[in-house]
């Protein structure tokens, strides 16, 4: 069983991290570090340079500046394994695909035609159960609730345990329940498999319940530090007004 990360992976560096798209900046500055065992959330306005900050990490945008991934010692390491769950996947709801199907085409190791596996089987089922949603295996996966979509992405991103997870949260589509028991999934994560975590969410009160740390974007970092502290400061208030809690109180 493994409880730490298998690479070594400590923290994550990005340094002067910019992106670029035709004459549009849509990130620049950005100078940052995440570390293992830690729940980081990403906030910001619509169109702040989230998603695109992810990309870049994932490797899917072009990028200039530095990603360096670096072990206990202080040592640079090659790129870590890396998770990743989507804001959203496109495909026809109509599908008849079960979610068990869907994991194992997804896994690379079966087409969807084929019968899965016995063991393949075992496998996907304790992904899916450690994410609270093994109950789902034999549905539709056209037939699942945005929530549980969520979690089965979640379970896929832990095949293998990876080293970094980074999350898109959906902008909508998932209700309250389903978002905390989101949360509370990716916080055990965190907890069992002292990985590093990366989360996109717009939902703040979560944020303050399980991150570690937050990072406020606009095409920049504009704030950083633990989520009492962000929320505190002008260039939150400017960008998200006043917490609804804190203006009743
Ligand atoms: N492929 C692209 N090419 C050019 N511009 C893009 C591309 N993707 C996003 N943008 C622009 O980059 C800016 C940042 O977009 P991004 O999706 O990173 O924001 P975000 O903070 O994730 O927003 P949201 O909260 O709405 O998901 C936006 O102005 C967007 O229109």
């Amino acid at each position: 069983m493994k409880n730490h990360n298998s690479c070594g992976l400590c923290s994550i560096a990005l340094k002067d991290l910019q992106v670029v798209s035709g004459q549009d900046t849509l990130i620049e500055g950005i100078n940052l570090e995440f570390h293992c065992g830690q729940l980081t959330a990403l906030i910001g306005k619509n169109g702040a340079g989230k998603t695109t900050l992810i990309k870049a990490i994932l490797g899917e945008r072009p990028f200039s500046g530095e990603i360096s991934y670096t072990d206990h010692h202080g040592v640079k390491i090659a790129k870590p394994n890396i998770g990743y769950v989507p804001q959203q996947m496109d495909f026809d709801r109509s599908t008849p695909v079960t979610v068990m199907d869907f994991m194992a085409a997804a896994l690379g190791k079966t087409p969807v035609w084929w019968k899965v596996g016995g063991r393949e089987k075992k496998e996907i089922q304790k992904a899916l159960e450690e994410m609270e949603c093994g109950y789902l295996a034999e549905r539709r996966l056209g037939a699942l609730s945005g929530g549980e979509l969520q979690r089965v992405l979640l379970a896929l991103a832990t095949m293998p345990i990876p080293d970094l997870l980074i999350l898109d949260e959906p902008v909508s589509g998932v209700d309250m329940a389903g978002l905390d028991l989101f949360f509370r999934r990716v916080a055990y994560l965190r907890d069992r498999y002292h990985m590093a975590i990366l989360l996109v969410s717009h939902d703040l009160s979560l944020i303050r319940r399980y991150a570690d740390r937050v990072v406020l974007l606009d095409k920049t970092v504009i704030a950083q530090g633990d989520a009492e502290e962000v929320y505190g400061t002008a260039a939150f208030r400017s960008v998200f007004g006043y917490l609804e809690e804190e203006a009743e109180s």
